[in-house]
C-alpha cells in the first residue's frame, strides 16, 4: 500500500533555526496518529507543511503520491481537512463562518465563484451540527475562541476529506462541545478509512482508536510507534525529561501525573518586598 502521506528527511529551516529536523514518516489510509510533544516543538510547523499552507525547506514530501507544485497545491489541500487554530488565527478575521466553511471547498482562504446551492445548504447544516446555527452569519473575529474552533472543524470536515489533520482541535470547547467532538472523530476513525493526525496536550483525548503514534522533540522526532508502548511511565518520563506517572483508566483514557513544585509565592512575595 502507498502511503497517502510520505515524509523523507522533511526539515524546516527559518533564519538559521531548524524548527524541524530531519522528519522521516509515512501516513496510511486509515492510519490515526497522534502527534505529541511539549510547546514549541514543531507541531504546528509540521502540521501545516503537510497540509500544503507552509513549504518544507530540506528532504521531500508527498501527498497522495505527489510533491505539492504551484499547479496541485489547491487539489491537494480540498483532499485534507485541517484544523488548527494556531495558523487559521493569523488569517481570518473579517470572513463570516458560512465563508470560512465553504472556503474547505477550495482549499483556500477565502471562497470563489462557483458555489452552488448544495454547498451552502451543506456549510449550513455542518455549522447547525456542530452548535452554531445562530452565528452562520457572524464574523470570525466577533465569535468566541470554542466557537472559532467550532467554525474551523466545519471547514474542515466541509469537502469530505480523505485526510483529517486536527491541531488541539478541543481547545476552548466546553465540555459538552468537546465530547461531542470526540464522539465525531471516533466515529470517523471508526466507521471511515480517513487518515486521521489528532495533536494535543492533553492525553485524556487520545482516543484508544489512535493506536499510532509520534513524540517530537526541539523539532526532531523523538519516537514514533505504538501509542500503548510509548505511553507508559518509562518512556514518557524519558521523553519528558522530568519523572511521571502514566496510567491508562478502565476506559482505555489515559493520564499522566507529575509532582511539580513551584516558587512562584516566593517569588511573588519576594517582589512585594522589592516594590516596597
Ligand atoms: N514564523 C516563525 N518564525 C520563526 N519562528 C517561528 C515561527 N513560527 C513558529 N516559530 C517557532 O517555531 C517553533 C515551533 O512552533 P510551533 O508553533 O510549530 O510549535 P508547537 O509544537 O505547535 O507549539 P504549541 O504546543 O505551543 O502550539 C517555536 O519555537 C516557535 O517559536
Amino acid at each position: 500500500m502507498r502511503p497517502v502521506i510520505s515524509l523523507k528527511g522533511l526539515s524546516h529551516m527559518t533564519g538559521s533555526r531548524y524548527l524541524l529536523k530531519d522528519i522521516n514518516w509515512d501516513i496510511n489510509q486509515g492510519d490515526h496518529w497522534v502527534v505529541f510533544g511539549m510547546n514549541g516543538s514543531g507541531k504546528t510547523t509540521l502540521l501545516t507543511i503537510l497540509a500544503g499552507f507552509k513549504p518544507l525547506t530540506h528532504g521531500s514530501l508527498t501527498v497522495f503520491g505527489e510533491p505539492y507544485t504551484n499547479d496541485n497545491v489547491l487539489e491537494i489541500r480540498k483532499r485534507i481537512g485541517l484544523v488548527s487554530a494556531s495558523f487559521f488565527d493569523q488569517y481570518y478575521t473579517r470572513e463570516s463562518a458560512l465563508d470560512i466553511v465553504l472556503s474547505g471547498k477550495f482549499g483556500t482562504f477565502g471562497i470563489r465563484y462557483d458555489i452552488q446551492d448544495e454547498d451552502i445548504i451543506k456549510a449550513r447544516k455542518l455549522l447547525v451540527e456542530l452548535h452554531l446555527g445562530d452565528k452562520i452569519d457572524q464574523l470570525f473575529n466577533m465569535m468566541s475562541k470554542g466557537e472559532r474552533q467550532n467554525v474551523l472543524i466545519a471547514r474542515a470536515l466541509f469537502s469530505n476529506p480523505e485526510i483529517l489533520i486536527m491541531d488541539e482541535p478541543c481547545t476552548g470547547l466546553d465540555v459538552y462541545a468537546r465530547e461531542h467532538l470526540l464522539n465525531v472523530v471516533r466515529d470517523l476513525a471508526e466507521k471511515t478509512d480517513i487518515a486521521i493526525i489528532y495533536v494535543t496536550h492533553y492525553t485524556e483525548e487520545i482516543l484508544s482508536v489512535f493506536d499510532q503514534c509520534l513524540l517530537l522533540r526541539n523539532g526532531y522526532c523523538y519516537t514514533m510507534g505504538k501509542t500503548k508502548e510509548i505511553f507508559n511511565t518509562k518512556s514518557l518520563s524519558d521523553f519528558l525529561r522530568f519523572p511521571v506517572d502514566v496510567k491508562i483508566a478502565e476506559d482505555e483514557k489515559i493520564y499522566i501525573k507529575m509532582d511539580i513544585k513551584s516558587n512562584v509565592r516566593d517569588v511573588i512575595r519576594g517582589s512585594d518586598i522589592w516594590l516596597q
